[in-house]
């Protein structure tokens, strides 16, 4: 599916960072186009990161802006406190949201992109009316919970089904994907139709993470005709 004229965006996830050595940690994906906060808290999915009062400090000193990846139960009454923080984005799980859409506004009446995230066995077509009240769709493309998982192919049709819908519908939402997203595999996801691109191993896991950002966002740009 050819989109000239949007750019590929790659967001490297600091769960693969140096949890001790944050700041400095930051400075070295520099060229990101945003940096991907996972917060968990071992109920929505089975392992704990940070929490609000890190993710606030994190945004005062990252050179780049904020992404966060909430994968936490009660997400209806947190993710609006990460909207405060000031980050550029707040990413829910919708199956963690009692109302998404009320949510989903409140996180832009709060001065946040909204994005919602899906499960990689959560269908997408129930959502698509929702597409408006969206800036951001994330399609995970492995089970939330771990970094370094492999890339599910199987996600990869309902990729392309959101990329139909988002073109079909005239909306400014961006295709977020998230997990195992490699030098291999961000061909396949970014044929299928993403544009945003997360990547915590493939990133942080080389020796010049800026390196990794560009030669990744060269191939996706590439993938996208
Ligand atoms: O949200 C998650 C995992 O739940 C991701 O953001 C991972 O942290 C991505 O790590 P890699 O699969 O790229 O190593
Ligand atoms: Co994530």
């Amino acid at each position: 599916m050819s989109r000239t004229g949007i750019k590929c965006c790659i967001n490297p996830s600091i769960l693969s960072a140096d949890f001790v050595n944050l700041q400095a940690e930051l400075a070295r994906i520099s060229n990101a186009d945003a940096v991907h906060v996972d917060v968990m808290d071992n109920h929505f999915v089975p392992n704990l990161t940070i929490g609000l009062p890190v993710v606030e400090r994190i945004a005062q000193v990252s050179p780049v802006p904020l992404d966060a990846h909430l994968m936490i139960a009660e997400v209806d009454r947190w993710a609006p406190l990460y909207a405060d923080a000031g980050l550029d984005s707040v990413t829910f799980h919708v199956e963690a949201s009692n109302a998404p859409i009320k949510l989903a506004r409140e996180l832009r009446a709060r001065g946040a992109k909204a994005g919602m995230a899906l499960r990689p066995a959560t269908a997408v077509e129930p959502y698509l009316d929702m597409l408006p009240e969206l800036d951001m769709l994330l399609i995970m493309t492995v089970e939330p919970g771990f970094g370094g998982q492999a890339f599910l192919d199987i996600t990869l049709p309902k990729i392309r089904r959101a990329r139909a819908a988002i073109e079909g519908s005239g909306v400014n939402v961006a295709l977020q994907v998230d997990g195992g997203i490699t030098e291999e595999t961000i061909t396949r996801a970014a044929e299928a139709g993403a544009n945003i691109f997360v990547a915590g191993s493939a990133v942080y896991g080389k020796p010049s993470p800026q390196e990794a950002i560009e030669s990744l966002r060269a191939k996706g740009q590439l993938a996208f005709g």
